[in-house]
């Protein structure tokens, strides 16, 4: 279980007078939920990428319990992301021309060669998540079933943290739902910290804390008003 630490951060990419994120001091708590709202170009995907160490931040601090990610260097950041944090797209980056299967356990696979516990755990997940062939090619899925398939690998490595970045964008209402309930049973399951950007109401309720992003800065933090 992952807590994450924000201090002084900012973001700022050249030829922009403002930075693009701008957040004083944030504390999620380990095994905490979090939502991340906002409008279009408001940070949330920026934000995404500075807490993974996918982006390089301009100033200020991220930590994840006491791993600093601005003194890592960036394979540093890529071995702590692949190891600590699960993450889910809205586009699923999932490989054409492979099975279910074979896209959950790619990650690991691409490290050393899969153990029979790792492949019980693929296993496990892909059951979990509802997906009956595993060995069925991925691109002839439907993109409910691609979007599960993605919660799996996500899961596989058992991540203190699980960030999900729209998960629900691309799919109707009932696929929407089925990803929303897998990701919140799978990350407590866990006990992993989870925080999703999402614009789906329904899943930012049942997250329960929610931020609100404005020109990058946290405009509402659920969690500050309920303690008014
Ligand atoms: N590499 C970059 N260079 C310049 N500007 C950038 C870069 N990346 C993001 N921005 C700008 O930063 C702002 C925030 O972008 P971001 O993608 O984080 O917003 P968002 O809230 O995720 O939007 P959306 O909901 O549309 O995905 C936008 O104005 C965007 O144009």
């Amino acid at each position: 279980m992952l807590a994450l630490d924000i201090s002084a951060l900012e973001m700022q990419f050249p030829g922009l007078a403002e930075p693009v994120l701008a957040i004083e001091r944030f504390h999620l708590p380990a095994g905490g939920r979090l939502a991340i709202t906002g409008a279009s170009g408001s940070g949330k995907s920026t934000f995404v990428n500075a807490i993974t160490g996918l982006e390089t931040i301009t100033r200020g601090n991220i930590r994840w319990n006491d791993h600093e990610m601005a003194r890592l260097s960036s394979g540093k950041r890529d071995a702590f992301r692949a190891r600590n944090i699960g993450l889910v797209m809205q586009d699923f980056h999932l490989f054409p021309g492979l099975s279910a299967f074979e896209n959950v356990v790619l990650p690991i696979r691409l490290s050393h060669r899969l153990t029979s516990a790792e492949r019980d755990r693929a296993s496990y997940l892909l059951a979990a998540t509802g997906i009956v062939r595993s060995s069925q090619r991925i691109e002839t899925m439907s993109r409910g079933e691609m979007q599960r398939v993605a919660v799996a690998r996500a899961l596989l490595q058992r991540p203190g943290v699980v960030i999900a970045d729209e998960p629900t964008a691309s799919l109707d209402r009932q696929a929407g739902g089925e990803v929303a309930e897998l990701l919140l049973k799978l990350a407590a399951e866990e006990g992993a910290t989870l925080i999703v950007v999402t614009h789906d109401d329904a899943l930012a309720e049942r997250l329960g804390r929610r931020i609100k992003l404005t020109s990058g800065r946290i405009e509402e933090d659920s969690r500050e008003v309920a303690a008014q």
